[in-house]
C-alpha cells in the first residue's frame, strides 16, 4: 500500500492563499518550514497520487494530427455505349446504347464530434467513385459514389493546385477560336502580311488536323470498325455539356470554423459520355460511336486544424497548466514534474453547472441565428447573432513555450496557433519557478513575435490571392459566368483591393487576457504573486505598457487570480473570471 504522503491539513499548503493560517497558526507555520525544507524543485510530486496529482502514466492517450494534406480525386464519368437491338426477325435494330454515369464528387464537412485530423493525415489521396459504362438496351450507367471527407470544426482548407480536364479545354478551345480570327484582321494590301497569313494559315491547318485528332480522342468507336473504316467516319461536331455540379473556383480557401449543416463541393465528377442513340440522324441512321466519359479532375488541398477552444493556456514548461486543465474540467491530461509533458494540445470542457458542488454562473453566448446559419465561404463577416444561456466552455492546454520559442526552440511555437483562436488567453505562470513578471513577459514576446509571423504569413496569402491566373479573367465570358454560377461568390476583384493591415501582433493581443498564478501552495511565493499583481495594475491603470509592447493591446482590466491546483483551490475563481471575460 501507498504511503500517505498528503499533508493531513491544506493549511500548510496555502501560505498565502489563506494567510491567516500561516501567522495565526504556529503548527502550520512549522510545517510548512518543513515543506519547504523537502522542495528541491517547484514540483510535487512527494504527494499520494489523486486526480490532480496523478501518476505520469495515469492519462488518456489520444491521436492526434493537426495538418493533412491530400490530394482529391473526383470520379471520372464513365463512357457511352455503341449498342444496338437485336431481337430475333430485327436486321438492324436502332441504337439503343445507354449513357454513362456521371463520376462521384468529392465533399468537405465540418462536424462536431471529430477532434483531430489524424485519420486524414495517415491518407495521401480521397477518391469518389467513378460513373459506370453505359450499356445496351438504353441501360445507363449508374453515377459514381460521392465522398464527403469530414473534418473538425475549426479545420482551414487551402488548395495547393488542381488538374482540371475541363477548365484545360475550355482555356484549350479560346485560344483555338483566337487563332482562327486572327488572320481575318490581316491588312491585305501589306504584302509581308500576307506571306506572314498564308504561312499561319498553313501552320493553322496543321494544328486543326492536331485539333481533329484531339476530338477524336474524345469518341468510342464501335469495336467491329476496321481501323481505314474508321478514317472514313465522319464525326459530328463535340456536344457542348455542361458538369451536373458546378466546380468551385479556385484557389479554394475554406475557414470551417463552424460546422456545416451541409457538405461542400470541393471537386465535381466528369460528365458521362453520352450513348450512340444521341448521334441519330437521317444521314447517319446507325451511329457507331459514342462519346467517352470526361476525365475526372484532382485536387491537392492542405488541411490545418486550430482547435477552437474558448480560452487557450499559455504557460512555460512544467509551470502547472494540465495539472490546472485537470482542476477546472475532467480531462485527464498528462501531467509529469518535468518539462514538456505535455506533447499534444489538450481540450478539457468546463461544465458551468455540474451539480457537484459548483456555483452555477449564468453566462450567455453568442450564436448564429437558425436562419443564417454558416457562410462557408466567409463571405458574411457579421452574421446574424442571438444570445443562449452557456453551459460550458472549452480550454486548450498546449505543449509549453520557451524563450525563443519563435526560433523553434522547445517544441517551437506551432502550437500557438490552437490558442490564437480562442476568446480569452490564460497565462499559466508557476509562483515559485522564479519572477513571476519576467515569465509573463518572456511569454507575451513569444506570443507576440508569433502574432507577427501569422499576420505576415497571412498577407503573402492574400498577395498570391490577388493574381488571377485565369485565361477568362476580366473577360465578357468571366462576367456571364459570374451571373450564371449561382453557388459561387463572385471572386473578389482583388487588383485594387488593398486591405489595410491591422496593427501588428494586434490579432492576438486584442484578446482579453488575465494570469493564473499556479503553485500558490508552495511557500514564499506571496512576495512573488504580489509584485505581479502590482504590475498587472500598473498595466491596467496605463502606467506599464502591455507586456508584449504592442500599442492598442488590450489592457481593460489586468489580473492574477492565486490558485493551488494540485489541490483545487482557488480555480473556481479563474472560471468566474473567464466567463465574465467571454461575456464580454
Ligand atoms: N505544489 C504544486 N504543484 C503543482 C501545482 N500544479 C501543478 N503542479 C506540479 O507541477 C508539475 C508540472 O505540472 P503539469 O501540469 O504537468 O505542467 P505543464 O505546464 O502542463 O507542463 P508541460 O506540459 O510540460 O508544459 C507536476 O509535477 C504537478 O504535480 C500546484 O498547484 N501546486
Ligand atoms: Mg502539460
Amino acid at each position: 500500500m501507498m504511503s500517505c504522503r498528503c499533508s493531513p491539513s491544506p493549511r500548510a499548503f496555502l501560505p498565502f492563499l489563506y494567510p491567516s493560517f500561516s501567522h495565526s497558526n504556529g503548527l502550520a507555520a512549522a510545517v510548512a518550514v518543513g515543506v519547504a525544507a523537502k522542495r528541491r524543485s517547484s514540483t510535487n510530486h512527494a504527494k499520494s497520487a489523486t486526480r490532480l496529482n496523478p501518476t505520469p502514466d495515469d492519462y488518456s492517450m489520444s491521436s492526434f494530427a493537426d495538418k493533412a494534406k491530400l490530394t482529391v480525386y473526383a470520379g471520372a464519368g464513365g463512357h457511352g455505349c455503341i449498342a444496338f437491338l437485336k431481337e430475333a426477325y430485327v436486321e438492324e435494330g436502332p441504337a439503343n446504347g445507354g449513357d454513362g454515369g456521371h463520376g462521384g464528387n468529392v465533399y468537405i464537412q465540418a462536424v462536431h464530434g471529430e477532434t483531430s485530423l489524424h485519420k486524414l493525415s495517415r491518407k495521401s489521396f480521397v477518391r469518389a467513385g467513378r460513373g459506370k459504362h453505359g450499356q445496351g438496351s438504353s441501360r445507363g450507367g449508374p453515377r459514381g459514389d460521392d465522398v464527403v471527407i469530414t473534418v473538425p470544426v475549426g479545420t482551414i482548407l487551402t488548395e495547393l493546385s488542381r488538374q482540371d480536364p475541363e477548365a484545360d479545354e475550355a482555356f484549350y478551345q479560346k485560344t483555338r477560336r483566337q487563332q482562327k480570327k486572327a488572320p481575318m484582321t490581316q491588312n491585305a494590301r501589306d504584302r509581308e502580311r500576307e506571306e506572314r497569313q498564308a504561312e499561319a494559315e498553313a501552320e493553322a491547318n496543321e494544328e486543326e488536323d492536331e485539333a481533329d485528332d484531339k476530338d477524336r480522342e474524345k469518341w468510342l468507336l464501335y469495336p467491329g470498325v476496321s481501323s481505314s473504316e474508321a478514317r472514313r467516319i465522319t464525326l459530328p461536331p463535340l456536344p457542348i455539356r455542361e458538369r451536373l455540379f458546378t466546380q468551385p473556383r479556385g484557389p479554394l480557401h475554406l475557414d470551417l470554423s463552424r460546422p456545416t449543416p451541409r457538405p461542400i463541393l470541393l471537386a465535381a465528377g466528369g460528365i458521362g459520355g453520352l450513348g450512340n442513340p444521341h448521334f441519330v440522324s437521317k444521314e447517319r441512321p446507325r451511329p457507331m460511336f459514342a462519346t467517352k466519359g470526361e476525365d475526372a479532375m484532382s485536387m491537392q488541398i492542405e488541411l490545418e486544424l486550430k482547435l477552437l477552444a474558448d480560452v487557450g493556456l499559455v504557460g512555460l514548461p512544467n509551470a502547472g497548466k494540465s495539472t490546472l486543465l485537470r482542476s477546472l474540467s475532467n480531462s485527464r491530461a498528462r501531467v509529469g514534474s518535468w518539462a514538456f509533458t505535455t506533447l499534444q494540445p489538450n481540450i478539457g470542457t468546463v461544465v458551468l453547472d455540474n451539480n457537484k458542488g459548483r456555483p452555477k454562473v449564468t453566462s450567455f453566448r453568442r450564436q448564429a441565428t437558425a436562419a443564417n446559419p454558416i457562410d462557408p465561404y466567409g463571405e458574411d463577416d457579421e452574421p446574424e447573432t442571438e444570445l443562449k444561456l452557456r453551459t460550458s466552455f472549452t480550454i486548450a492546454d498546449i505543449p509549453g513555450l520557451i524563450e525563443g520559442a519563435h526560433l523553434d526552440k522547445g517544441l517551437g511555437i506551432e502550437f500557438l496557433r490552437h490558442v490564437e483562436r480562442a476568446g480569452v488567453l490564460a497565462f499559466v505562470i508557476d509562483l515559485a519557478a522564479g519572477n513571476a513578471v519576467e515569465a509573463l513577459k518572456a511569454l507575451w514576446n513569444e506570443v507576440g513575435l508569433y502574432a507577427q509571423m501569422r499576420e505576415d504569413e497571412e498577407r503573402d496569402r492574400e498577395r498570391a490571392a490577388r493574381i488571377d491566373w485565369r485565361a477568362e479573367a476580366g473577360t465578357e465570358q468571366e462576367e456571364e459566368a459570374l451571373h450564371t454560377d449561382e453557388w459561387w461568390p463572385p471572386t473578389k476583384a482583388m487588383a485594387d483591393y488593398i486591405p489595410t493591415p491591422d496593427p501588428t501582433g494586434l490579432h492576438i493581443a486584442a484578446k482579453p487576457w488575465f494570469v493564473v498564478a499556479t503553485k500558490g501552495d508552495l511557500p514564499d511565493t506571496q512576495e512573488n504573486f504580489k509584485e505581479l499583481r502590482s504590475y498587472l495594475d500598473s498595466i491596467t491603470d496605463g502606467i506599464e505598457p502591455h507586456p508584449s509592447g504592442v500599442k492598442g493591446a488590450w489592457t481593460d482590466n489586468c489580473t492574477a487570480i492565486p490558485v493551488s491546483a494540485i489541490n483545487g483551490h482557488g480555480v473556481d475563481r479563474v472560471v468566474h473570471w473567464t466567463v465574465g471575460l467571454l461575456d464580454g
